[in-house]
Parts: C-alpha cells; sequence; structure tokens
C-alpha cells in the first residue's frame, strides 16, 4: 500500500497542498480527482520522488522512499510525448536498458493490442496513439504501483474505449493503480476507490461498490454532495475554507 500522510507542500508562498491523506492499495484502482491546479500531478510527483514536500510523509509499503522503490513503482505521464525522436522500438529498447522490471512478452501483447508499429516514429503519431505508446511504455514495467497522469485526456471516444480495456484486464490485476482526472465520466466504471480533493485537502475518500449498494449513489451523487458547497460559496462571494 502506499499511504500519503499528512503532506504539504508551497511553492514559495503559494499553499498547493494543505495536509493531503489517501491511501493507494494493491489490486485496486483508485482515482484522484480534482479540477485544474488542484494539486493531482503535484501529488504523483511527490509520491515518485521527483519532487520534495514541504512536510508530512509517503510511505510504500509502510517504508520511507528508497531508490529500491523505483523497481515498485511505474508512472505514466498524460499525453504528452515521451522520447519524441524515437520509433517505438527504439524507445521500448531504451525502457527495457534502463529497467530491470521491463517485460517484454508484455510490451508485445499491448503492441498488438493497441495495432501499433514499432517502427513508426513517436513524434509522427496522432495524440492516442501517443498515450498508447505511454500505457505501452508504463505498463510493461512488472510493478506493483501504476500512477498514471490523465490517461484520457483529449482522447477520441474509440481510443479511450481501447484504453479502457486495459483496465479490467490482467494487466493492472494486483497492483496498485492511481488515475487521475477532472472528467469523471471517462472512470466512473472502471475505478474501485474514489479520492476527491479540492484547495489542497482530501474532501472525500469512498469505495465506489460501497455507496453504490449501501447508499444506491453514483460518483457523481457523491460529487455534487461534496462540490457543491463551494461552488456556492463561489457564487456569493464568501470566503472559502482555508480563508484566502
Ligand atoms: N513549479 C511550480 N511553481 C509554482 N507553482 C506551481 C509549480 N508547479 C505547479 N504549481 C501550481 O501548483 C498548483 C497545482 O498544480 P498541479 O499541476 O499539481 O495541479 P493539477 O491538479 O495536476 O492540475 P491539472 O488538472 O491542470 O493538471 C497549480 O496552481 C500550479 O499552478
Amino acid at each position: 500500500m502506499i499511504e500519503v500522510k499528512d503532506v504539504y507542500k508551497k511553492y514559495g508562498k503559494k499553499k498547493v497542498l494543505n495536509g493531503i491523506n489517501f491511501t493507494i492499495p494493491k489490486g485496486k484502482i483508485s482515482s484522484l480527482i480534482g479540477i485544474n491546479g488542484a494539486g493531482k500531478t503535484t501529488i504523483l510527483n511527490h509520491i515518485m520522488n521527483l519532487l520534495p514536500v514541504t512536510s508530512g510523509e509517503i510511505l510504500i509499503d509502510g517504508e520511507k522512499f528508497s531508490p529500491k522503490d523505483y523497481e515498485k513503482l511505474s508512472f505514466i505521464p498524460d499525453a504528452a510525448i515521451m522520447l519524441p525522436e524515437m520509433k517505438i522500438r527504439e524507445a521500448m529498447d531504451f525502457m527495457q536498458e534502463f529497467y530491470d522490471t521491463w517485460n517484454e512478452e508484455r510490451a508485445q501483447e499491448i503492441l498488438t493490442f493497441f495495432r501499433l508499429n514499432e517502427k513508426d516514429k513517436i513524434n509522427t503519431l496522432s495524440k492516442g496513439n501517443v498515450a498508447k505508446v505511454n500505457l505501452l511504455l508504463g505498463l510493461s514495467l512488472d510493478v506493483d504501483y501504476v500512477l498514471m497522469d490523465e490517461p484520457f485526456s483529449g482522447i477520441d471516444i474509440f481510443t479511450r474505449e481501447q484504453i479502457a480495456e486495459v483496465f479490467t484486464s490482467y494487466l493492472v490485476e494486483d497492483k496498485g493503480v492511481l488515475i487521475t482526472t477532472h472528467e469523471i465520466h471517462e472512470i466512473e466504471f472502471l475505478v474501485d476507490r474514489v479520492i476527491l480533493m479540492d484547495e489542497g485537502i482530501v474532501l472525500r475518500e469512498f469505495n465506489v461498490e460501497e455507496v453504490r449498494e449501501n447508499e444506491g449513489r453514483s460518483i457523481v451523487d457523491i460529487m455534487r454532495e461534496v462540490y457543491m458547497p463551494y461552488a456556492d460559496e463561489l457564487n456569493h462571494h464568501q470566503p472559502n475554507r482555508l480563508g484566502k
């Protein structure tokens, strides 16, 4: 399990995270939901140890980060192009060289599933195919946790459906997956857990199945309940809960 514990982040004087707490269990797909600028990417960068926290800690399987944890983690960025000058095969070779956890057999399966051509140069691909290449590179690592930054952002519906299939496949089975998004309809039926954040705090963390079964409510119902008071505050120009 990954535990994000009381994490604060300031950029200069600007407070971005104000005491974030949530967990990413193995074998579940969790989604971190927040509007643009809520701090989602910042959290992913903290988990990957690419950016120091101002205070608080992140535990991976109960321990503070150590370089060995890179063998447990895979980070799939948004549709930004990774390794743009390379052909897909060259990017795969690069990953294989860099990561002991590279699984070529799995990479070949994903290539076939997405109908990608190894010989294509990445910077000549459509946005949807770039997203597929990013998934290919990130999911071909034998790791315990996969972090994905907005995997569906700007992707057409057909590609989205193909990508969605990956989330219900053995490719992510047993892994702890975290997907960030601000577009819930893209992932409503894929995720097990939801973490709603705003203004640098977690407003609510819940299991989707539990609220569906026990309360007969959808993710969107809960989002309305959680975010509506904020919308009202904004509409009435009242100070928000951080007193900014
Ligand atoms: N290097 C930086 N210096 C100053 N402020 C930054 C820096 N990086 C991010 N921020 C600010 O921190 C806040 C959170 O950014 P972050 O990218 O984590 O949000 P996000 O939820 O991922 O947004 P989006 O959905 O737009 O990707 C934003 O207000 C952003 O402007």
